[in-house]
């Protein structure tokens, strides 16, 4: 597998002085080519700047960032191949459904016109309807219609869903993930749903405050993440040494996340008479940007 992109500390501050805000911080970290990675962090964690930076839409302070091996700022050679749906994607005023769908090929090389048309039904998008009497779910659903029918090399959806229902979010997910296996490609997905993307996700990035918590793949997070329960001096004992992500305590009953635990490390803990209990990928985002007694590290890649 080869990287598709590579950010090497990459920093972002918009304004200066006392009011400078700091959107992202020293992030390092390289996403492999033909995956689904998951950008996950709670609101204004600096996901958006972040894929603003991989786009070439805003420079970065400091720090070097290639995709497809060169710089994405005004580079057309990179940005030909990067599709970035975004939600506040603004359109000509006039412009209906049709247009953006007719207009679409001369921005993406790989358009599917065919598929688009599919997909249009599916959500039931109204084509002739302007873009700026669409319902906040409609105009989500054309920019999912318009991200999956691009087949960019490289696609970003910065929380894609807003105002989509149940119904449509599903769609969604079960059209990205039969398109991606049969057009593998590079897929940023940013979200807050995390639950619901979950399985969908193969590598996880979860930033907080700028900073990257968690670089890790996917299953190698599902798998490796317990919560441990017990008695408060046997979670304390077991925990020693190990990478906690979260702790909580009530009375003499204590809660530890404990990232990379092996087999070995489980059988140890039963043998404690501690009990175990897995942590889905929402656990553990909420438990890593909402701070436990121990700073985080590199997930279960540590
Ligand atoms: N142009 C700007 N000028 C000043 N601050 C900005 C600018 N753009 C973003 N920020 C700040 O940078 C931080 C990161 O914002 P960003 O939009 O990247 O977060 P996010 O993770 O996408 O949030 P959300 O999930 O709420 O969309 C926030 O504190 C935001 O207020």
């Amino acid at each position: 597998m080869s990287a598709v992109i590579r950010v090497e500390g990459l920093e972002k501050t918009f304004g200066v002085g006392q009011n400078a805000v700091h959107a992202v911080r020293e992030a390092s970290f390289t996403l492999e080519e033909n995956r689904i990675h998951g950008l996950l962090g709670r609101n204004g964690a600096g996901k958006t700047t972040l894929m603003q930076l991989l786009t070439g839409q805003e420079f970065a302070s400091r720090g070097s960032i290639r995709v497809f091996g060169e710089s994405p700022v005004e580079n057309a050679r990179v940005l030909d191949r990067v599709c970035f749906i975004k939600e506040s994607q603004r359109y000509p005023d006039d412009f209906r459904v049709a247009h953006v769908l007719r207009s679409a090929p001369w921005f993406f090389s790989g358009w599917d016109a065919d598929y688009a048309a599919e997909l249009v039904e599916r959500f039931r998008v109204p084509v002739r309807r302007r873009m700026k009497k669409l319902s906040r779910g409609q105009l989500s659903a054309v920019g999912v219609i318009v991200g999956l029918a691009s087949r960019a090399p490289l696609t970003f959806f910065d929380e894609p869903y807003l105002g989509l229902d149940a119904v449509a979010r599903q769609l969604f997910y079960d059209a990205l993930l039969a398109d991606y296996a049969e057009h593998p490609r590079t897929v940023v997905l940013s979200t807050h749903l995390i639950d619901e993307v979950s399985n969908l996700l193969e590598h996880v990035i979860v930033i907080d405050e700028g900073r990257i918590l968690i670089d890790a793949d996917a299953e190698a997070l599902r798998g490796s993440t317990i919560d441990v329960v017990g008695a408060r001096t046997a979670v304390d004992a077991f925990t020693a040494g190990r990478e906690v992500l979260h702790r909580a305590s009530l009375g003499g009953l204590a809660t530890a996340t404990v990232a990379g635990l092996d087999e070995a490390g489980r059988a140890s803990a039963r043998a404690a008479g501690l009990e175990l209990a897995p942590v889905s990928l929402q656990q553990l985002v909420i438990r890593t940007t909402t701070g436990g007694e121990a700073a985080p590290a590199n997930g279960a890649d540590a």
